[in-house]
């Protein structure tokens, strides 16, 4: 014999049950004997619950509460039964309202809803959808009968949640089904005592009627029809990218159930499970799909875990205290007063320094907790052997579960690793010696993050995912936004790599949206959807959203921006920019920058502040790494005055080639950064930190190059006045050059501890001579390049090359990410 089962939403409509229909008559196609459960079409039970409070309540509005559910019955059966034949099913549903209808008023006379007189209206919608559905299927020439599980079942009288009585309900099961060959239509969830109350099972009522059933027929499958797919890896409203788990063992989906839930409560299947009756959970509404099979033993798995649990809202309570250390006794007591409070306990674990026990609970008991150990532990706590207890809210508890895990190395590594890589913090854990499960207890702020980069490294360690808030959408901002639309598909497909752009702003409107905004149309939406730029706002937005794998990407050169860095790392969010000005401010800042990453376990990545695009900071840091130390650095860090005097001759104004240089994206925003020697000077000071020298901004010595009346300019428009008048000055400063067979180059030295940069003349000898078009050079001497220096040479400014040092510094934080 086949068991199934059909769930609320499966019967709750027409269209609905015309696939129960259509699924009954496959199965009886094949010949096997078939019993199947119902049960109450979907929201029915609440509302009988409602309704039976409405009466109890002398609130006589429960009688049109009523009349809805009896005309959600009435068209069902309106919708497919063929008006020849209706009505004897109407009747018959108008006798068990009339029915519930008596009971309704005696409990709005006496004014009391019992348990048990609960139960008994609660009967009524599983009595009635498979009344219904049994009419139905006669109606189409099925032979059903109707069963109703109280003759069947037989449970004491705990009201709510009856306790089977196997042996009498074993009994009664095989000779009921002996009996008959037809379809076999049977009431989920109710039962009735032993004198004919009736009770009902409790949670997961209609689940645990099939599997009593088929663990008493010994039936060769029971198939629990509900409205997923299946058992998925995770709550798939808590993880959008959570599927379905097509093979699991019992002993798994036991360890599941919490989130499992909905699909299937596996502690109401145990009676099928002892049996080894294997459990196919389908989909109604998807027949095609495979949906999940239980088993004793799971088929083999293609990840280390099977699934991913949570419970929301737990209360953590710790017992310390040096009285605990050796002394048997403690944790019984403990535990027997919290069983004989009704206290139910989540999760234990106690180090073996035996000086503390942790457990959680459900938040509501805590309070009562508290109280029951106060009393219990009264005299320990006197006599200051306990220190008392502590409850820790808001918390929740992540399990990983699988039997994969058994024996098998790197599971917990991996769990931990991928928590600590995302700033959060593990308060408690507990793993049993089955190797079944793992269990963390976290703050609830972080349950979102946690489970989706839990699920991230164990189901789709192929396709990991970063989260880019990237604020100015300027020159770099802009062509990185496009260089990133470029490669969407490339990294997807080739690296595996998912970057969502899940924040903007421009300096008037900004958007976040954890679902991405899009590489393709980020300027409409920004436009349309954005609102007033806030940079506080976005800051604390982002960190809110606390997506995993969050990177703040700052493509501006705003000053102001970077007091947000450390609060940034703080909070476990990587930061990625080329803007110069946290690095080049106080050397305090810049190394507390750097201590927030380490702590945090975070990147703070800035390769494009010098030479852009050009591999510069990650040279050094190599070669700091691996022990090399710099005697000397000499080098040409601006790729708007190399291009400038590369261009700038006969013929040509001094104003034009600087405009040049800002139509081809070398300048800084503002150029006069570039021409005052100012962004030379804060590039060196970049260098020397990073090479282990720690000055201060005024310690680099900057010599002009601009005449005093260009440095005066106090505007861009100005400054270029000044350059036009000051022509003279530089196409002598060109000529005089030249008249020398010589270039001019402005060159930044870092030597002693101490750092200049000034305007020089270089002979065709000297290595920085045949530079062209916007290269910068950087010459290295180290004690390992100290005879030959190592030199990088290259374009060291442009939007082309520096967004993809932006990229390249991103996409090292992906690959870290693992
Ligand atoms: N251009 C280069 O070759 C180059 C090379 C290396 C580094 N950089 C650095 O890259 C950064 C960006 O340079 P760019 O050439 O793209 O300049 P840009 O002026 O074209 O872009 C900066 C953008 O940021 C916006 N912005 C400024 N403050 C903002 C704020 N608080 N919120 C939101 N948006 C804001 C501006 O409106 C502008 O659109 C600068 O720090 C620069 O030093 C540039
Ligand atoms: N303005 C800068 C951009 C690169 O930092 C330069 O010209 O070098
Ligand atoms: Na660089």
């Amino acid at each position: 014999m086949k068991v199934l089962k059909f769930g609320g939403t499966s019967v709750g409509s027409v269209d609905s049950i015309k696939t129960v229909i259509e699924i009954l008559e496959n199965n009886l196609a094949n010949g096997e004997q078939v019993a199947v459960v119902f049960s109450a079409m979907g929201g029915v039970t609440n509302r009988l619950i409602e309704i039976g409070k409405m009466a109890a309540a002398g609130n006589a509005e429960y009688i049109e509460f009523l009349k809805v559910v009896e005309e959600r019955h009435f068209a069902v059966v309106r919708g497919m039964i063929n008006v020849k034949n209706q009505s004897g099913t109407f009747a018959a549903v108008r006798g068990l309202f009339n029915e519930l209808g008596d009971i309704l008023r005696g409990v709005s006379w006496i004014k009391e809803l019992s348990e048990r007189t609960l139960d008994l209206i609660m009967s009524f919608g599983e009595r009635l959808s498979t009344l219904v559905i049994t009419e139905i299927l006669k109606s189409k020439g099925i032979s059903a009968e109707f069963c109703d599980a109280r003759n069947i079942i037989h449970t004491n009288a705990t009201y709510g949640m009856g306790d089977v009585d196997f042996e009498v309900t074993n009994k009664q099961i095989l000779e009921y089904f002996a009996k008959t060959n037809a379809l076999q239509c049977v009431t989920g969830f109710i039962a009735s005592t032993a004198d004919g109350v009736t009770t009902t099972l409790g949670r997961g009522g209609s689940d645990y009627t099939a599997s009593i059933i088929a663990a008493a027929v010994d039936a060769s499958v029971i198939e629990i029809w509900t409205d997923v797919d299946g058992m998925m890896t995770a709550d798939p409203r808590k993880v959008a990218n959570a599927f379905t788990i097509p093979s699991i063992s019992y002993a798994e989906a036991m360890e599941l159930s919490h989130f499992g839930a909905k699909v299937i409560y596996p502690p109401s299947l145990q009676p099928a499970f002892a049996k080894n009756i294997t459990l196919k959970v389908l989909n109604t509404f998807n027949t095609d799909f495979i949906g999940t099979f239980v088993q004793k033993t799971a088929n083999k798995k293609d990840y280390a875990i099977t699934g991913i649990s949570s419970i929301d809202e737990i209360a953590l309570v710790n017992i310390q205290g040096s009285g605990m250390i050796g002394v048997a006794g403690i944790s019984g007591r403990l535990f027997t007063a919290l069983s004989l409070n009704d206290i139910s306990v989540i999760l234990i674990s106690q180090a073996s320094s035996e000086h503390s026990i942790c457990f959680s609970i459900d938040p509501k008991n805590a309070q009562k907790a508290r109280e029951v150990l106060e009393k219990e532990f009264s005299h320990e706590i006197t006599l200051g052997y306990i220190d008392g207890i502590s409850i820790e809210k808001s918390l929740s508890i992540i399990a990983i579960v699988g039997e994969g895990m058994k024996k098998s190395t790197g599971v917990s590594g991996k769990l931990f690793s991928v928590l600590g890589k995302n700033g959060i913090n593990v308060v408690a854990t507990a793993q049993g010696s089955s190797e079944l499960n793992i269990s963390v207890v976290i703050s609830k702020s972080d349950l979102s993050k946690a489970l989706n980069s839990i699920h991230g490294v164990f189901f789709q360690s192929e396709t990991r995912s970063l989260n880019l808030f990237i604020v100015g959408v300027g020159l770099i901002g802009g062509t990185l936004l496009e260089q990133v639309k470029n490669q969407t598909t490339y990294l997807r497909e080739e690296k595996l790599l998912n970057l969502n752009i899940a924040g903007l702003s421009n300096t008037k409107k900004m958007l976040l949206d954890p679902d991405g905004i899009g590489s393709e149309q980020w300027r409409e939406r920004v436009n349309e959807e954005g609102v007033k730029t806030s940079l506080p706002a976005f800051v604390q937005r982002m960190i809110e959203l606390n997506l995993p794998n969050s990177v703040f990407v700052d493509c501006t050169s705003d000053k102001d921006i970077v007091q947000y860095y450390n609060m940034l790392l703080d909070a476990s969010i990587s930061v990625v920019t080329p803007n110069k000005v946290a690095n080049s401010g106080s050397y305090a800042e810049y190394i507390s920058l750097q201590r927030t990453a380490l702590k945090r376990g975070v990147k703070f990545l800035y390769e494009t502040n010098v030479g852009a695009g050009l591999p510069i900071i990650n040279t050094i840091q190599g070669l700091m790494a691996s022990g090399d130390k710099f005697l000397k650095i000499e080098a040409i860090l601006s790729g708007t005055l190399s291009f400038i005097f590369n261009s700038f001759g006969p013929g040509v104004r001094f104003v034009d080639v600087v405009k040049e240089a800002k139509a081809k994206g070398f300048t800084e925003p503002d150029p006069r950064d570039d021409l005052s020697g100012a962004d030379v000077a804060r590039k060196i000071l970049i260098l020397a930190r990073e090479v282990g020298v720690p000055l201060e901004s005024s310690d680099v010595r900057v010599a002009q190059l601009l005449p005093e009346n260009c440095l005066a300019a106090a505007t861009v428009e100005d400054f270029f006045q000044e350059l036009i008048i000051s022509d003279d000055y530089f196409a002598k400063l060109q000529s005089d050059a030249e008249a020398n067979g010589e270039k001019l180059r402005y060159i930044a030295t870092l030597e002693n501890g101490k750092a200049f940069v000034e305007l020089r003349t270089v002979d065709a000898q000297h290595p920085f001579y045949t530079l062209s078009g916007s290269d910068n050079i950087i010459s290295f001497t180290t004690e390992r390049y100290k005879d030959r220096p190592l030199v990088i040479k290259g374009p060291g400014a442009g939007a082309e090359v520096t967004a993809s040092g932006v990229f390249a510094d991103i996409m090292s934080i992906s690959s870290y990410l693992g």
